[in-house]
């Protein structure tokens, strides 16, 4: 019980925002007709049912006028259901769609803002596959919420109607058994609530476990499928390495979880469909049953047991809803708790941005340095790694940071790019400074040329002869006439030459800090100082801070800091380290 309240809590904290957004009033809109429909759907069934019983009757009684004017109902009443079916579903999927766009705006909004995306990774896999959050489970909550809400209303709308009608019919059909009449009020509708009871018991019991393996199941998907989406991105280094045949194995045995997995579903599901295929197979038969003795008593005419027959299967209907929606339901419980992770994850990602207890980066400040005040860059299991207390990184100043590999040097970066959240102290950056960090391996969107370099700015922020005369100076003028060209230009380009492009990013965007985390290390070294020159010539203004490892760097700089190992973690000290 605690366990669907939960649900349902957690179900309303992911719905409500919606109706409440600046699309509310459409959404609100399309909800209410939608509900409205499904009201006047469940009056049409208590029409028709009225209906079965003036029409059987007439065919006992060989009454063809009554006859010809009930297929005339008939004909209404159904052209008003065809209409009203056809307009809720347009209704219902219009709904959907512009449900989904506003849920999936808003998590690729809050996924996308201040590197939650990347600390989410950091923190573990609470939100393995956000692809799959993202796309998949948006649209499959938003359709099974619709759907299993509209079906729980139906089902009470109809138990209110129903239960009134026949509870009248087991006064007009007494219970006759043995040559007695038994006088039971509303025997009928006791008797409909006991086989639901008895049908939504079983079904629990045995169905149970398709939660879990749903979610397992939707999660062995996503993995078998994100590492195929890597096997291809990596598959030069695949076919370099020879590795096809240890990738063919991790794929395979990821693949075998899917399999494995899916025969548990499959049994599981075998013995729920035998048991909810027999259950909604007796209650055709068992109201028949029930009023077929005082029918052949002669008590009540075809009509009464026809509308009887058919009102129990509606009241039971009803109260099965869980039976017949279980499978439904069981999917929706996995795909909410998915995206309650998912929420989780980003809630914890983001607080880690401005919460106490990490660096905390302040851009407001007026100073003309990056000051780092107390700063202890630790590991996310809280193991130490970098002290960088005292630090200032001063304006127009060239500073080169050297020091052993996996000391820490683009975990610092990282830090003071705002990304990394473990450790303590605080970094000053200067309100009006900009920052931009070349990594060793840029990153370049899909796209057209002239984009993939105006990154992260619009394309439209650059003009083409801008975007030539960086070419031109990065010594890439080759690329100059495939600007519009559009390519994965991470695998069409040598590393160098991605390099390169990363500087004509920076020249083009001219931050106010330019890190460079080894950006030139594929570049032989006349073309890498060729480049720092360049820097220095075309950005006056910028200070550069960069990790290098080549002594040929040092011409560049004006002032070198080295890392060097200080008890369990490494500090920092002005001066190359020994
Ligand atoms: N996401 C992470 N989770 C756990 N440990 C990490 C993570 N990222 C980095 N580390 C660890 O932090 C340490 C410092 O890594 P970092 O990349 O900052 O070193 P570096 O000095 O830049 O090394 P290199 O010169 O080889 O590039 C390494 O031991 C690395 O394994």
């Amino acid at each position: 019980m605690n366990n669907i309240r939960s649900t349902l809590a957690t179900v309303w904290r992911i719905a409500v925002p919606y109706f409440r957004s600046e699309d509310k009033w459409a959404g609100r809109g399309l909800l209410a007709a939608v509900i409205s429909i499904e009201l006047a759907l469940v009056a049409i069934d208590v029409l028709l049912n009225q209906w079965s019983n003036r029409f059987f009757n007439a065919l006992q009684e060989y009454n063809f006028d009554v006859f010809v004017r009930e297929i005339g109902v008939f004909c209404l009443l159904a052209a008003c259901f065809i209409a009203l079916a056809v307009y809720q579903l347009y209704l219902n999927q219009w709904l959907q769609i512009r449900w989904r766009r506003w849920l999936t705006r808003h998590y690729l909004g809050e996924w996308l803002h201040r590197a939650n995306h990347y600390r989410m990774q950091l923190q573990g896999d609470t939100a393995d596959n956000p692809d799959q959050r993202i796309s998949e489970d948006v649209k499959l909550f938003i359709e099974r919420t619709l759907d299993i809400g509209l079906n729980l209303l139906n089902s009470v709308v109809t138990l209110l109607s129903f239960v009134v009608i026949l509870w009248g019919l087991s006064a007009a059909a007494p219970l006759h058994l043995f040559g007695k009449d038994f006088d039971i009020p509303g025997y009928m509708v006791w008797g409909a609530l006991i086989y639901a009871i008895f049908g939504t018991a079983l079904t629990q019991w045995i169905g149970s476990p398709l939660v879990q393996l749903g979610f397992q199941q939707q999660r062995y998907e996503a993995d078998f499928r994100f590492n195929l989406v890597r096997a291809r991105e990596n598959s030069e280094q695949i076919a370099l390495l020879k590795g096809e045949g240890a990738e063919r194995q991790q794929l395979w045995q990821r693949f075998n979880n899917v399999v494995e997995n899916w025969y548990g579903i499959m049994s599981r599901t075998k013995r729920l469909t035998a048991f909810t295929a027999s259950y909604s197979q007796a209650a055709v038969i068992f109201p028949y049953i029930l009023v077929a003795p005082a029918y052949f008593a002669k008590k009540i005419q075809l009509g009464g047991m026809t509308q009887t027959a058919s009102a129990f299967g509606s009241v039971q209907k009803a109260l099965s809803v869980f039976v017949t929606i279980y499978r439904t339901l069981a999917d929706w419980r996995a795909v909410v708790a998915r995206l309650d992770g998912f929420e989780t994850s980003i809630a914890r990602a983001a607080a880690f941005a401005d919460g106490a207890g990490s660096i905390g980066v302040d851009s407001s400040g007026g100073g003309k340095a990056i000051d780092l005040r107390g700063l202890e860059v630790r590991l996310p299991d809280g193991k130490p790694l970098v002290a960088a207390d005292g630090l200032s990184l001063r304006s127009g100043e060239r500073t080169l940071l050297t020091g052993p590999s996996g000391s820490g040097k683009s975990t610092l970066f990282r830090a003071i790019a705002g990304i990394w959240p473990f450790g303590q102290g605080s970094i000053a950056i200067p309100a009006d400074a900009s920052l931009m960090m070349l990594p060793q391996r840029p990153y370049f969107p899909i796209g057209t040329l002239h984009g993939a370099i105006a990154y992260p700015g619009k394309t439209e922020s650059f003009s083409a002869d801008q975007i030539r005369d960086a070419l031109d100076l990065v010594g890439l003028p080759q690329l100059g006439i495939r600007l519009q060209e559009d390519a994965h230009w991470n695998r069409m380009l040598s590393l160098g030459e991605q390099q390169r492009l990363g500087v004509a990013r920076a020249l083009l965007h001219a931050p106010s800090y330019l890190f460079l985390d080894e950006a030139t290390a594929s570049l032989d070294e006349p073309s890498e100082a060729a480049l720092y020159k360049l820097l220095a010539e075309r950005l006056p203004q910028t200070t550069v801070i960069s990790i290098g490892h080549r002594s040929t760097l040092d011409a560049f700089h004006q002032r070198n800091i080295g890392m060097v190992r200080d008890g369990d973690r490494f500090a920092l000290r002005d001066g190359k380290p020994a």
